[in-house]
């Protein structure tokens, strides 16, 4: 047998096609507590309940904006909160067919005897939290794999153990119904070129791939959320142009044509590169058997953070940033976005060296 069958596969399918719509894309609001807290402390916002229920509040209520996105991903709390109506945030994405997802995974740990490389954890009870999660209209999940670009890394163990980790986690989400996006994240820390970078993408890409038909995961039932391929964050930086070329070569060589959709990471690039990267993707003209769109965390919240600062009166100022934000990256899934949407805030870069999610 190859790809598992069980009795979720035409739910699977039919979910993880919906989110890959070409001009819509996903927002990650997953943050887990510690990574919301530092987000919050940026704009001197108190990391408690209440202040992240209203950043989420403000992000789920765009109403111009939501027509942009098939998917958000949730942290487990958010999940189960309502907005200051009473209407569980479940029920306000779903009305507008927005798909809700939950990061499953607990984050990552050391792996013994390596030079600071991890593993993810969350696999304890993996099973049973699905099903739970699903109860509360879940349909998708998210599980982030880290990796490092070093004189020595990543390591074949790290490597391999990041594929069995990923694999492992989305056999057991597509048995419960909940479809998986696979997210193998390597850091743009280092000096490295951006060929370096292409290297090591294909190779975990390729070792990810080979994971994943291993534990006869249907692919068509998952979407893939990598890294765009950048040179290094302390090299020299390059058009969005050879971007794309190194980003969609390293995928096309590595990712089946079975995968519905690649939806990228951001990863501490500003909000105005990512979405230009994105576009330039998109424009470009080679057969892409995949949709390549987002899930963009800090590019698509940064302006819109910053533009709120914890303030009732800025919100709506602040759900205009938003939807600056993902109409350009809408556009960028299509290649058709000219730019220029940006403003100051938008052009900043969000990256942070070694930064500990
Ligand atoms: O450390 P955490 O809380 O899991 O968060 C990691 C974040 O990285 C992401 O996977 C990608 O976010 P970026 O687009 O900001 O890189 C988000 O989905 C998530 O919120």
């Amino acid at each position: 047998m190859s790809a598992f069958v069980g009795k979720y596969a035409d739910e699977l399918i039919k979910t993880a096609k919906y989110i890959a719509t070409p001009g819509k894309g996903i927002l990650a609001a997953d943050e887990s507590t510690g990574t919301i807290g530092k987000r919050l402390s940026s704009i001197n916002v108190e990391n408690i309940e209440s202040n992240r229920q209203a950043l989420r509040e403000l992000l789920f209520t765009s109403g111009k904006a939501l027509p942009y996105l098939s998917g958000v991903i949730l942290f487990e709390e958010t999940l189960y909160q309502k907005a200051s109506d009473g209407k569980p945030f479940v029920e306000v994405l779903q009305e507008n067919n927005i798909i809700p997802g939950i990061k499953v995974d607990k984050g990552v740990v050391e792996l013994a005897g390596t030079n600071g490389e991890t593993t993810t954890q969350g696999f304890d009870s993996l099973g049973a939290r699905c099903q739970q999660y699903y109860k509360a209209g879940a349909r998708f999940a998210k599980w982030r794999a880290v990796l490092k670009i070093g004189p020595t890394e990543p390591s074949e163990l790290s490597i391999q153990q990041n594929a069995q980790g990923l694999a492992r986690y989305a056999i057991i989400c597509q048995e419960n119904g909940l479809v998986p996006i696979v997210e193998p994240e390597i850091l743009t820390d280092g000096s490295h070129d951006i060929k370096k970078c292409a290297a090591v993408t294909e190779t975990v890409l390729a070792a990810v791939y080979k994971a994943l038909n291993d534990q006869h995961v249907l692919l068509e039932g998952t979407l893939l959320k990598p890294n765009m391929v950048t040179p290094g964050s302390d090299s020299p930086k390059v058009t969005p142009e050879v971007i794309a070329e190194y980003t969609v070569t390293a995928l096309r060589r590595t990712v089946p044509p079975a995968v519905p959709g690649i939806v990228f990471l951001s990863g501490g690039q500003s909000e105005e590169e990512a979405t230009l990267n994105l576009n330039a993707m998109n424009k470009l003209e080679v057969l892409k058997p995949w949709t390549l769109s987002f899930s963009f965390g800090r590019a698509l919240q940064k302006s819109t953070l910053k533009t709120w600062a914890g303030k009732k009166e800025n919100v709506e100022k602040a759900q205009e940033v938003f939807l600056v934000r993902c109409k350009g990256n809408s556009e960028a899934t299509l290649g058709k976005y000219t730019g220029g949407g940006a403003g100051g805030l938008a052009s900043e870069s969000l990256f942070e060296k070694g930064y500990k999610y």
